[in-house]
């Protein structure tokens, strides 16, 4: 019981606002054991506070640092992608023109297709054509030829006959490869 009062006393002590309700000994001292719990408690809930206020601190420390990984993170790679874009847009290749890309033909691959031996290839519009087998069902017959090799705007824009949605099905039919280099019209 004695040692409990101590120890009550101690912890009063410790509590500054309590420490002036008089020296051990007095009358106010009686009264200490129900007064000494009552300042351990008020101890303990301020150290209490003091913790959850500390823990929260803590919290909200850590939510801010990774918040701030977060956005960090988030900035680098929208940085990275819009620089990427950049520069694929400098190099003259879109983004989807590069991912709908079948292997490129340069005019000098296409200029070895000009025969029925060899195969007939066109060009149009940035797009290869393989017309060997249309060449015998050409309404035109083997003035089809004249552009074997090579593109077909020049011959086209003197035949308007080709200006029709039928004519581009048909070729459209004929399409082997994506022309995505620059195809220079001779
Ligand atoms: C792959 C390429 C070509 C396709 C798919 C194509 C297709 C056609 C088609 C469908 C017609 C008939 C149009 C109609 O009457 O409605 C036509 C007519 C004709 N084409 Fe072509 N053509 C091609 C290339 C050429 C080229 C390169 C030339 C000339 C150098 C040419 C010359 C002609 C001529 C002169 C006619 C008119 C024939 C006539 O009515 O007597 N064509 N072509």
């Amino acid at each position: 019981m004695f040692s409990q009062d101590i120890s009550a006393m101690l912890l009063l002590r410790r509590c500054h606002s309590l420490t002036r309700l008089g020296p051990v000994g007095t009358q106010r001292y009686r009264a200490a054991p129900s007064l000494a719990s009552c300042a351990v408690r008020l101890c303990s809930s301020r150290r209490d506070d003091q913790r959850s206020y500390q823990h929260a601190n803590n919290g909200a420390s850590w939510k801010h640092i990774v918040a701030g990984l977060l956005t960090g993170t988030g900035v680098v790679l929208t940085y990275g992608l819009h620089h990427q874009e950049v520069e694929r847009a400098d190099a003259g290749l879109s983004t989807t023109a590069e991912s709908s890309c079948l292997p490129v033909f340069s005019h000098d691959e296409v200029t070895k297709h000009r025969s029925l031996e060899d195969g007939v290839w066109v060009t149009f519009k940035g797009g290869v054509y393989d017309i060997t087998e249309f060449v015998a069902m050409h309404p035109g017959g083997n003035k089809i030829l004249l552009a074997a090799g090579g593109a077909l705007e020049p011959f086209w824009a003197l035949y308007a006959v080709h200006d029709q949605n039928h004519v581009l099905e048909i070729l459209s039919q004929y399409k082997v490869r994506h022309l995505c280099g620059f195809f220079k019209i001779n």
